[in-house]
């Protein structure tokens, strides 16, 4: 593959700014503008050159091709932290044939070479998103290979299986049953158990990725917005005395104590013969819905019941202006109960993450789906039907790790990342 390089830092000014070659003859443009190349992996300090000018001084990392992120020859140079820096040794190795990478085509040279498979390009991908503490130990989890080496282990229980039956076939008499050991059942009623157990996981792992919603919902004038402004600690949402002020839906991203939620900003809730508030009341009435969990604000308790489910937070608001209070009770005013109702989020919310496990996207979700069908019913089926059966369980099991059939998904999944990974 060509000789590509990228800012691998992010763009701007900083200590340091990183710039990384991969491919075939990364070494000699190593050669040509930094000198004699180093020893592998010992980062040194050289003068960066353009034939007789000197373009900047820097730390240089030569990583031999197999030992490297790309699996290719890879060059890094950390120079100087100046985006004129940058550019002019950009522009330098441009001019020596290098071409700028695409979007996410060191990673995807990576997966190409086998260094690395889909679920870890998949976790990799969230953890340079990640934004709080769950959603990084997720996705580091699944970017070092922690999918992965699940699916190996798997991998080797259907092989054994296989050989299981394979030794218990009497090929010279095809008319006797043959008996099948008991280990092999045993070993596929495990694995459709484990299977079955990351299945039931995945709903919580999805939330951890994503986020949780979070709806703010009431009669106008509840004091949603003003809730709002209050944890975001900003003016997000407009407040008013006049009842129907919101309409549109207003996100706040919050980091909860590592969860990643978004709390919504809702119209109130009334009929109302202004249309555009209409609207509006339709959309906070079908957020509502689907969101994870709903925060139903009044200054008197009061509740909607058709938009009620388990584990929805009452709230009564404006405490402060009440002469005693039950319940969760909260002033946006004073911020009175306002940790207590966050802390209660969160209890809430962390309990349905609990059982997360590793399988997080949907594509993974229905590779593992198809293993677990394949092997629902598999007690006293003959000898080859379930040999047939641990085949096509390998095969997606080679799914979620992306060996086969992921080609509709690479364009997606690259595209996303940013461009230097
Ligand atoms: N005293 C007091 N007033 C509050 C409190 N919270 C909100 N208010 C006032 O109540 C009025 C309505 O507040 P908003 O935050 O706009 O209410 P809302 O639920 O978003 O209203 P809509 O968007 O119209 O549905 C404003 O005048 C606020 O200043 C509170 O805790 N104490
Ligand atoms: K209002
Ligand atoms: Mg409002």
């Amino acid at each position: 593959m060509d000789l590509i390089f990228a800012e691998a830092s992010p763009p701007g000014r900083g200590g340091v700014s990183v710039i990384r070659l991969s491919g075939a003859g990364a070494r000699a443009m190593l050669e040509r503008f930094a000198g004699r190349v180093p020893e592998p992996r010992k980062a040194v300090l050289r003068l960066i050159r353009d034939g007789d000018e000197q373009l900047d001084q820097a730390l240089v990392i030569w990583f031999e091709a197999g030992s490297s992120f790309t699996g290719e020859e890879v060059a890094e140079l950390q120079l100087h932290g100046a985006p004129v820096v940058v550019r002019r040794v950009s522009a330098a190795l441009q001019a020596a044939g290098c071409r700028q990478a695409e979007a996410g085509e060191f990673t995807r040279r990576a997966y190409v070479n086998g260094r690395m498979d889909l679920a870890a390009v998949e976790g990799l991908g969230d953890l340079l998103e990640a934004e709080t503490e769950a959603q990084r130990k997720l996705a580091l989890q699944n970017a070092s290979g922690g999918l992965s080496r699940k699916v190996e282990t798997w991998r080797q229980m259907l092989i054994r299986a296989g050989a299981l039956i394979e030794v218990s076939v009497d090929f010279a008499d095809e008319d006797v049953p043959d008996d099948v050991p008991n280990e092999v059942f045993h070993i596929l009623h495990q694995l459709r158990s484990e299977f079955s157990g990351e299945i039931d996981g995945f709903h919580a792992a999805e939330r951890l990725r994503k986020g949780f919603e979070v709806a703010v919902i009431g009669p106008p004038n509840a004091g949603k917005s003003s809730l709002i402004n209050r944890i975001a600690q900003r003016e997000v949402a407009l407040v008013s005395d006049i009842s129907g002020t919101t309409r549109d839906i207003i996100e706040l991203r919050i980091d909860l104590k590592g969860l990643a939620v978004t709390l919504l900003d809702t119209a109130g809730l009334r009929e109302s013969n202004d249309q555009i508030e209409a609207m509006g009341v339709d959309r906070a009435r079908n957020r509502a819905l689907t969101a994870d969990l709903r925060l139903h604000l009044s200054s008197t308790g009061q509740v909607d019941d058709s938009l009620w489910s388990d584990g929805d937070i009452a709230v009564t608001t404006k405490a402060d202006l009440a002469a005693q209070n039950t319940g969760m009770a909260i002033s946006s005013v004073t911020g009175a109960g306002i940790n207590q109702l966050l802390d209660e989020l969160y209890e809430r919310l962390s309990l349905r993450v609990s059982g997360a496990g590793l399988v997080s996207r949907q594509r993974q979700l229905s590779a593992i789906r198809d293993a677990r069908d394949t092997l629902q019913q598999v007690d006293d089926l003959p000898p080859e039907i379930l040999a047939e059966l641990i085949r096509q369980t390998a095969v997606s099991l080679d799914r979620l790790l992306g060996r086969i059939g992921a080609e509709e998904y690479l364009d997606v999944i690259f595209s996303s990342f940013c461009i230097g990974k």
